[in-house]
């Protein structure tokens, strides 16, 4: 199952350098790691924010659950999702 993620970051003002410079770390190795799985799909930035339009492939509305909560930053984003079928004038095979 597809699914819209949109997460826009927002880090508490007075957290200390150290610790944000972690979290940032942690939530690369493990964006990287499930975009290597094949279970998030697209990340794209939307210029001019702190924020991600991302696609991601999933079994079920409870794993995206799992993997979106397991991310570092989930405590400081907010986050809308939609869930996605394919279109009937899409040439990808795939989409589904
Ligand atoms: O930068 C972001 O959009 C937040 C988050 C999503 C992936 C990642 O590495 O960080």
């Amino acid at each position: 199952m597809l699914f819209k993620v949109e997460m826009k970051v927002t880090i508490p003002h007075d957290m200390p350098a150290d610790v944000i410079a972690d979290i940032k770390a942690r939530e690369k190795a493990y964006a990287q790691a499930l975009q290597a799985r094949g279970k998030w799909r697209h990340l794209w930035r939307i210029a001019g924010s702190y924020a991600n339009v991302s696609i991601f492939d999933v079994a079920d509305n409870a794993e995206l659950q799992e993997l979106i909560s397991g991310l570092p930053l989930f405590p400081y984003m907010d986050i809308g999702v939609a869930p996605l079928c394919r279109h009937p004038s899409s040439i990808h095979e795939d989409d589904r």
